[in-house]
């Protein structure tokens, strides 16, 4: 699990390391983790001509690590450039580029001929601002920022952030103004907020951190109730379990299925091959007569009659014919207060649900920024844009969270959980692909196939069933899955950009990934298991040890 930190927090727990390590120490090993990276990444390109990288530097010590980055990228023997955007660079980090041999300009601003020729290169390494910016970039540097942007999306140059991109930073994830968008962020210490939050978080790429030796106690008290977590494959993991021998249908898990109707039944069908792919024992439909044939021909092994389940999903593709019999099977899942995933069209339920007796507290929502607005609005009573909360996404799941007691999820390229005891979980898109008609069906499928999975597991005697992190493992699963349709890696050095696909491929794709991580459990449960293996052999020889 990756904990997010304030940057704050961060910056606080630096300073007092720097204090005592030797001078620019942490910076080296800062520039040094930014260096690695952009080796890594122009790796790929070695062999078809000379790979540039133009560091930009400004005048903090963000600009610091830059510069140490680029003299130790000329002295391995890459040819590399400086821009300095500032009348004050970091002058030992400047003095130690020059010495090895990095070609150092000063860009003056405002660009008003544009983005000089010069400054053409595979990579550029921004160390514009870091964690030092204080309020919305300002001129001229903001509007620099937005031509450097333009550029390099046209001419296809990656860019590689210090700390932050450039621009971003605020704890909650708002960018404020101008930021220039990085395909990679390489973070110094501990990774901070805004790199998982949106709207910053979708400037940032994929994110790597550098250990600055920052020891956890070093970020003083209080802090976990501002992180922000991303789980990892290993904690997806750790969800599922192989079926063994005295495992059947009913304690693998049953789902119950409440999605397309006779004018939309693509949603049902789609619905019903997330929740399958993702392994329970047995998916229940229950939706219009046009739909049942449609699943029961591609997948006859779906019950089309009520009963028990430990989970339930209502909401894509429903009409005025379906909605009545979708609305009961909520209030039946409510009823006997097991997990329930109200999606696109039951996200109208929410009002009716909420007068009646009982919270919603095993209820997960599952908004895209769209269907959040209109339901704060609807909750509120008072107008609410999608842009609202496209500005301030943390903030709107909160208060969808605070206004009706159940967990959101709110869709996007960085999708957000939050829990009704206020863990919030930022998971990250893989592919754009990924955004096609019907794949929020999907994952409403696997969604609530997890929580059946879960919630079975729980009735068997296993670990309480976590709402939260079941949705946002979901989550994951849904994004690994529509990487691995559309062929996609843009984060890994060979750059694979994948190609489209349907909302079915991705469903497709599920079993796969689940295949892939019950793989990776065995492996997690190993290292753990060999972890307390190895704490435990210093341990004096305990009483009941001896007495064996
Ligand atoms: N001190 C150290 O030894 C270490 C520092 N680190 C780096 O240092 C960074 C923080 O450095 P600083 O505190 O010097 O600050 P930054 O370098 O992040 O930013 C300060 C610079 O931005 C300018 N600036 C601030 N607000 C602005 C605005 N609104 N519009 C335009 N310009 C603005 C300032 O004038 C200054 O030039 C971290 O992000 C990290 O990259 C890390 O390398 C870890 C070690
Ligand atoms: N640019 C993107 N990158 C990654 N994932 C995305 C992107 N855009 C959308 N998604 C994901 O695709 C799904 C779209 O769901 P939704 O908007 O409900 O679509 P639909 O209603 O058509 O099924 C969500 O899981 C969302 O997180
Ligand atoms: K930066």
């Amino acid at each position: 699990m990756i904990h997010a930190l304030p940057p704050q927090t961060v910056r606080e727990a630096e300073r007092r390391a720097v204090a005592r390590a030797p001078r620019d120490a942490l910076m080296l090993r800062a520039a040094r983790g930014v260096a690695d990276a952009v080796e890594r990444l122009a790796g790929g390109r070695v062999g078809e001509g000379p790979v540039g990288v133009v560091a930009l530097a400004g005048g903090g010590d963000n600009g610091g690590d830059a510069l140490y980055a680029a003299a130790m990228l000329a002295r391995d023997g890459l040819e590399v450039r400086a821009a300095l955007l500032s009348d004050h660079p970091h002058a030992r980090a400047l003095a130690e580029a020059q010495a090895a041999g990095v070609d150092v300009r000063r860009l003056p601003l405002p660009l008003d001929e544009g983005v000089p020729g010069w400054l053409t290169a595979d990579l550029w390494v921004d160390g514009l601002t870091g964690t030092g910016l204080r309020g919305p970039l300002r001129e001229p540097l903001a509007a620099a920022v937005r031509e450097l942007g333009r550029a390099a999306r046209l001419a296809g140059t990656r860019i590689v952030a210090v700390d932050v991109p450039s621009g971003s930073g605020a704890e909650d994830g708002t960018v404020p103004g101008a930021v220039l968008p990085a395909d990679h962020t390489v973070t110094m210490g501990a990774v901070k907020t805004p790199l998982l939050l949106p709207p910053a978080a979708q400037y940032a790429g994929s994110v790597e951190t550098v250990d600055l030796g920052l020891d956890a106690g070093a970020y003083g008290e209080g802090a976990p109730s501002a992180e922000v977590l991303r789980p990892e494959a290993s904690d997806v993991s750790l969800m599922l379990r192989v079926p063994g021998p005295f495992d059947h249908k009913y304690t693998r898990g049953v789902v119950t299925v409440a999605a397309g109707s006779d004018t939309y039944p693509g949603a049902g069908v789609l619905a019903v091959m997330g929740a399958l792919g993702a392994g329970p024992g047995m998916v229940r439909l229950e939706s219009s007569g046009r739909t049942s044939r449609i699943v029961l021909d591609r997948h006859p092994g779906v019950v089309t009659a009520s009963g028990r389940s430990q989970a339930a999903v209502v909401g894509s593709g429903l009409d005025s014919e379906i909605e009545h019999r979708a609305l009961s099977v909520a209030r039946r899942a409510l009823g006997r207060g097991i997990p329930l995933v109200l999606d696109a069209g039951a996200l109208g339920f929410v009002s009716a649900l909420r007068t009646d007796p009982g919270p919603l507290a095993g209820v997960v929502l599952t908004p895209h920024a769209g269907e959040a607005a209109t339901l704060l609005a609807e909750l509120e009573d008072r107008p609410v844009e999608r842009d609202d909360v496209e500005a301030r996404p943390l903030a709107g799941a909160r208060r969808l969270t605070e206004l009706t007691g159940a967990t959101v999820v709110l869709k996007g390229s960085v999708t957000l959980v939050v829990g009704t005891d206020g863990r919030v979980f930022s998971l990250e898109g893989t592919t754009g692909w990924a955004g096609v008609a019907g794949s929020g069906d999907v994952l409403a499928g696997v969604m609530g196939s997890l929580l059946a999975q879960r919630r079975a597991e729980e009735e068997r005697g296993g670990d309480p069933l976590d709402v939260a992190l079941t949705a946002a493992c979901a989550v994951w699963i849904h994004a690994e899955a529509a990487r691995l349709a559309a062929g996609a890696d843009p984060a890994g050095p060979a750059q694979a950009l994948g190609a489209p696909i349907q909302a079915d491929e991705l469903a497709s794709a599920v079993p796969a990934v689940i295949g892939g991580l019950v793989r990776v459990a065995q492996e997690e449960r190993r290292t753990r298991r060999r972890r307390t293996w190895a704490q435990t052999r210093d341990e004096a020889p305990s009483a009941p040890a001896a007495r064996l």
